[in-house]
């Protein structure tokens, strides 16, 4: 008996993610497209979600929540955190459930996450890519190796487009390695340097911000010794490998209950 088929339906449909999205679910042999969301000001409403590949998926993209949702097992999310929100509400009555890609939500916005995944299903991760979430391991190593003498600092670079700064992945990257470090990022985060900023402190973590062209996402984490320095660095050349992790995320969402997951539970790196 062959498994059953995932309807998937996504969210930010004429994005660049969300159109990565469609053309990932409409060539994927187990899963679905069973509607597409934009917003009520979008051009792209009423047009066929897969047009733009040459190839028709019979679904036209709506701004009607629940017409875009009728029939999904999962909703991939890659929009803004208050679109995410709007979305989480609708799917929690529904019983759908949902991954988020989406990042720059605020403590409180995340907690409202966390408060729908004890009704339904939900994986969130600021990055979708099997690299980035071994080099998250792979710092929580490194940190605990060089936890003195050595200074942080996170770099990343992204296309002229990103509206969030620092990304959510260099800012994931943060949160592992203060808390190998025992230290709490909230405090010890430095974003950006200008001026006499005197020497550097060496409790601190610091992160830098790089826009421009069409860079998909390059993320480094620089332990800077006296006589030597280490970089952990991941370069996306491509956003289809965040449109795959997505999928693999909504086939561990299909097979699972209730609660808030993560990239480590999908690829199994708890
Ligand atoms: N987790 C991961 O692996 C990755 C995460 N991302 C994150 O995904 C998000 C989207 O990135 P990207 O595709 O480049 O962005 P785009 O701006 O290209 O696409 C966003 C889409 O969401 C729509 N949208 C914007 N605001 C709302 C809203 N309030 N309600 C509903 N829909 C909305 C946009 O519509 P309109 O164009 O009309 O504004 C657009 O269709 C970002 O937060 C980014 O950081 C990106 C790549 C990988
Ligand atoms: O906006 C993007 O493009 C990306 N956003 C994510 C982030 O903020 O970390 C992931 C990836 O780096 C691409």
């Amino acid at each position: 008996m062959s498994a059953p088929v995932l309807n998937i339906a996504i969210a930010g449909a004429s994005g660049r993610m969300g159109r990565m999205l469609i053309e990932a679910v409409v060539n994927a042999p187990d899963c679905r497209l069973s509607g597409a969301l934009d917003r009520t000001d979008s051009p792209a409403l009423g047009q066929d979600a897969s047009a733009w590949l040459g190839q028709a998926s019979g679904v036209a993209i709506t701004a009607d929540l629940r017409q875009g949702l009728a029939g999904a097992d999962v909703l991939i999310d890659f929009t803004r955190p208050e679109g995410t929100l709007a979305h989480l509400a609708i799917c929690r009555e529904l019983g759908t459930k949902v991954v988020i890609g989406t990042t720059g939500f605020t403590p409180e916005q995340k907690a409202e996450v966390a408060a729908h995944a004890r009704e339904i299903g939900v994986m969130m991760a600021p990055n979708m890519s099997v690299g980035v979430n071994v080099v998250l391991k792979l710092l929580d190593l490194a940190a605990r190796s060089l936890s003195t003498g050595y200074d942080i600092e996170i770099v990343e670079a992204h296309h002229r487009h990103k509206v969030d700064a620092p990304s959510g992945t260099a800012l994931a990257m943060g949160e592992v390695v203060a808390q190998a470090l025992g230290r709490d990022l909230k405090s010890c985060a430095v974003y950006g340097r200008e001026g006499v900023t005197g020497e550097r402190d060496p409790s601190t973590i610091g992160f830098a911000t790089v826009r421009g062209g069409d860079i998909v996402g390059d993320h480094t984490v620089l332990f800077a010794g006296i006589g030597e320095r280490i970089e952990i660095s991941h370069k996306s050349s491509s956003r289809v490998t965040y449109a795959q992790g997505s999928l693999r995320a909504a086939r561990f969402l299909a097979a699972n209950g209730p609660g808030l997951y993560g990239m480590d539970d999908v690829l199994g790196l708890k």
